[in-house]
């Protein structure tokens, strides 16, 4: 199994020295669907800007294949980020071709196949598109790299129920079993299914790093138990 991402002693402290992050240790291998999970607050996306290079951490050390955070790591990661980054004036059919001509593992025919089964028109601009359908857009081209490492920050949460099924299984289909998809979500019991490993995050810091059947075994609850659990108010 191959590294894909480590961090060592990361931490991240806001310009109001409130610590976010602090000194996490985290290593994650190939092959395997990670969920990220923890109450709000406790600092996921924190922890996701900077492995996508978007907040510098304030001490520590970042890893995507054994290579500092920075260039390569960019080429490496399939990075979906909470709030929506595409120009909303373009056509669907013209992000497709934006994100082929940008990206050099971009497919652009996995990328139409998912638009079509959606039933996504791929003439509209995104502008004039619902919510839950540009986040289902912004996914669709996420997902269509062939990426070691995507990362997937609340990928679902305006999506309908219906349309999950299809996204999380179009996840799981559509990803190369060699690389690691990361998912920070708290729609815990929609994605227990498909996750083979899962962080529980408190504090800045990880709690629990285990497998799903782990957490079966160990604790005789879902995933979605134990963190109501662990996390109650
Ligand atoms: N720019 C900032 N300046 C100061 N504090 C910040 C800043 N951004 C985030 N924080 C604080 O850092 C902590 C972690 O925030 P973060 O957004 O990483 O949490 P999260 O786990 O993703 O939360 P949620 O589940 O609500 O999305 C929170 O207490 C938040 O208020």
């Amino acid at each position: 199994m191959n590294k894909i991402l480590e961090c060592i002693e990361l931490t991240k402290k806001y310009a109001n020295n409130f610590c976010a992050i602090n000194q996490l240790n985290l290593t994650l291998y190939s092959g395997q669907i990670v969920g990220l999970l923890g109450p709000n607050g406790s600092g996921k996306t924190t922890l996701i800007k900077m492995i996508n290079d978007c907040l510098i951490p304030t001490g520590g050390i970042i890893y995507v294949n054994g290579n500092p955070v920075g260039i390569h790591s960019k080429e490496d990661i399939s990075y979906l980020p909470d709030v929506l980054s595409l120009d909303e004036h373009l056509k669907v059919e013209e992000l497709v071709t934006y994100f082929n001509d940008f990206y050099k593992n971009f497919n652009p025919v996995k990328a139409h196949q998912m638009i079509l089964d959606l039933g996504i028109n791929p003439s509209s601009r995104l502008r004039t598109l619902s919510k839950g359908t540009k986040e289902k857009v912004q996914l669709i081209l996420t997902m269509s790299r062939d990426a070691k490492l995507f990362i997937l920050d609340e990928p679902i949460g305006g999506v309908d129920p219906a349309s999950r099924d299809y996204i999380l299984h179009t996840i799981l289909s559509n990803y190369n079993p060699d690389a690691t998809v990361l998912i920070s979500t708290h729609l815990i019991g929609e994605i227990e299914n498909i996750i083979d490993r899962v962080l529980f995050l408190q504090n800045g810091q990880i709690i629990l790093n285990s497998t799903v059947d782990e957490v079966r075994e160990q604790h005789h609850k879902s995933v979605d138990q134990l963190f109501r659990e662990v996390f109650r108010c």
